[in-house]
């Protein structure tokens, strides 16, 4: 049974920040950051060797690893044997060839090509789309693996459309909302045709993409394929009961094999990754949020630097470290908001570079971001939860959430960023002392242990993050108040971000409407610096559909003038 969480009996002043010190763990447990072993955790490999798999020697001479991972061990046996398979591992533990390597032999083992395209993997996101073709074309060239990606976001989408008929394809990696276009569009009986030798459809991400957002192009796509027989591969880190029913709708109502390589009662989240969670006012997020990112540049250093004395200023700047940082917050507007926060010259002199990824941005800046992010040795990932699933960042040190995610599944997804390939990592969660019920629902509790980082107010960690805590705290006020004047946009946008979000939330967090814009307009003045009277306005659209129409406290803009008051007006 995992601890449960007890409220913290004690918050000790500290300036703006407060830190919550008091374990609510019933049982006394080490609290401060635990380096991993530097060899890695080796516990989800298996000691079986692809050279041994009774593969294509053309696939097996591209595959660079050496040993399978105890999920490729349970799965590509089956798969190539033609079961459908529901298949649940932790994150990073190498699930993309776990489903390629398989749906690929069979293409390639059939005695003719395939007419049309025999493979379809589905993906929530766009970077993860380009992800698994990549890591398919590493184990087949374009010569012999003919791979299209198919997602929103590009400059031309008719040509993307006529490049999709106009070649043939192996592999095609979609997104559900493009791929839905092209099934609905006036070409759609060319797209049907397309896949009418469909052999094998895998969806990654599986419950993600069954969830709410996604259902209904999902739905629309796989109800549109041709009734091939096909074979069925679902992955993910998180498979609930639910899931598994609902997956069934996509296999004629039959039974998957259902694999997991989780033990009985194994929590979903690396052992080796140590997770530790700070209470704090909303207020002293983002000073905090910089002191552990400051923290981790010193505990991270090139090898050649010494780490005995960790001062801000002069700092140790990206180019002296391997730390490399994601963080995630809530809405891709306080992505925003924070990033000129962070970017602001008095600020970014002491960090890593730092880098932005979430909706709002073009799919150009996304890619470019995504990618800088994979080849720097050092670098801050600011980011909403488009980055959060399936996307394999190489030696990320550290990852930071910034207030509740959206669900538990989503908390150890943002988290499996780290500690990849049995690498090792570590992941701490900032939050309001009012966010804290989070920690102790059903879902996390199953899902995970976590504790608090600071054991004790006499830890040296305590006072290594109190000291910078405070010291940010000053940077961040002279920021805000440049940032209020010159692009108060960027708060209103992340004013209304809030009240959207949390409530989202209201039920964990017990908010009624009114609190919520209480707390959204402490949130715009302490938190962001907005300094006028009134709280930033809001759309009345924006109210409707949060459900706040009435709610004391809200700016509501007031709507344009009709021609019929215009009219009034005139008379
Ligand atoms: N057998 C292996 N040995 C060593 N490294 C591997 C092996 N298989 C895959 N990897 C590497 O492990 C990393 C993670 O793999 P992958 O992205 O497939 O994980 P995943 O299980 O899909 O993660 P997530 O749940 O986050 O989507 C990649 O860098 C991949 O190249």
């Amino acid at each position: 049974m995992p601890p449960r969480h007890k409220k913290p009996k004690t918050q000790h002043p500290l300036s703006t920040a407060t830190l919550s010190t008091a374990s609510p763990t019933a049982a006394p447990t080490p609290t401060v950051s635990r380096p991993a072993s530097s060899l890695g955790d080796r516990s989800h490999f298996s000691d079986r060797r692809f050279q041994e798999l009774q593969i294509s020697s053309k696939l097996r001479q591209n595959i660079k690893h050496e040993f399978l991972t105890e999920v490729q061990a349970a799965t590509i046996e089956p798969a190539l044997d033609g079961k459908d398979l529901l298949v649940q591992a932790k994150t990073g533990t190498g699930k993309t060839i776990g489903f390629l390597l398989p749906a690929i032999e069979k293409v390639l083992r059939s005695p003719r090509r395939p007419k049309g395209t025999p493979i379809l993997v589905l993906s929530p996101t766009r970077e993860l789309a380009q992800q698994i073709s990549k890591e398919a074309q590493t184990l087949l060239p374009q010569s012999d693996l003919r791979i299209i990606t198919v997602t929103g976001g590009t400059s031309s989408p008719a040509r993307d459309l006529e490049n999709f008929l106009g070649n043939q394809h192996d592999l095609v990696v979609a997104t559900p909302g493009r791929l839905h276009d092209y099934f609905t569009g006036a070409r759609s009986s060319k797209v049907f045709e397309k896949f009418s030798g469909l052999q094998t459809l895998i969806l990654d991400e599986v419950d993600r993409l069954l969830d709410g957002g996604f259902a209904r192009e999902l739905d629309g796509v796989v109800n549109m394929l041709p009734k091939t027989k096909r074979q069925n591969l679902f992955f993910s880190a998180t498979i609930s009961d639910n899931i598994k029913k609902a997956a069934k709708k996509y296999n004629d109502g039959s039974e998957y094999t259902f694999i997991s390589t989780l033990k009985d009662d194994e929590m979903n989240v690396h052992q080796h990754v140590h997770q530790s969670y700070i209470l704090t006012p909303f207020e002293s997020h983002i000073p905090t949020l910089l002191a552990l990112l400051h923290l981790d540049t010193i505990k991270h250093p090139l090898p050649h630097i010494t780490t005995s004395t960790p001062s801000l200023s002069p700092g140790i700047t990206g180019a002296q470290t391997l730390s490399k940082v994601m963080v995630f917050f809530p809405t891709a507007r306080h992505v925003s908001f924070a990033t000129e926060v962070l970017s602001s010259p008095s600020i970014k002199k002491d960090l890593p570079p730092v880098l932005e990824i979430h909706s709002r941005k073009s799919q150009s800046a996304r890619t470019k971001a995504a990618e800088a992010f994979k080849g720097a040795k050092s670098a801050i990932l600011l980011s909403s939860d488009v980055a959060a699933r399936g996307i394999d960042f190489p030696g990320v040190t550290l990852v930071i959430q910034i207030g509740i995610p959206s669900s538990a599944e989503q908390y150890v997804h943002r988290l499996g960023r780290t500690a990849r390939a049995g690498a090792e990592g570590q992941g701490i969660i900032i939050l309001d002392p009012q966010e804290q019920p989070f920690l102790t629902t059903r879902d996390m509790q199953k899902t995970t242990t976590i504790t608090p980082y600071i054991s004790s107010p006499s830890s040296h960690e305590y006072k290594n993050l109190a000291t910078y805590t405070q010291t940010y705290t000053q940077h961040v006020q002279n920021v805000l108040q440049t940032l209020a004047t010159n692009n108060p946009t960027v708060i209103g946008s992340a004013y209304v971000a809030f009240l959207g979000y949390y409530k989202g939330q209201a039920r964990v967090l017990k908010w009624s409407p009114e609190k919520l814009v209480e707390e959204a307009n402490k949130y715009a003045r302490q938190v962001m610096g907005w300094t006028d009277a009134l709280p930033p306005p809001v759309a009345p659209k924006a109210v409707g559909m949060m459900a706040l129409r009435g709610v004391k406290g809200l700016n509501v803009m007031r709507p344009p003038p009709s021609e019929h008051s215009r009219g009034n007006s005139r008379r």
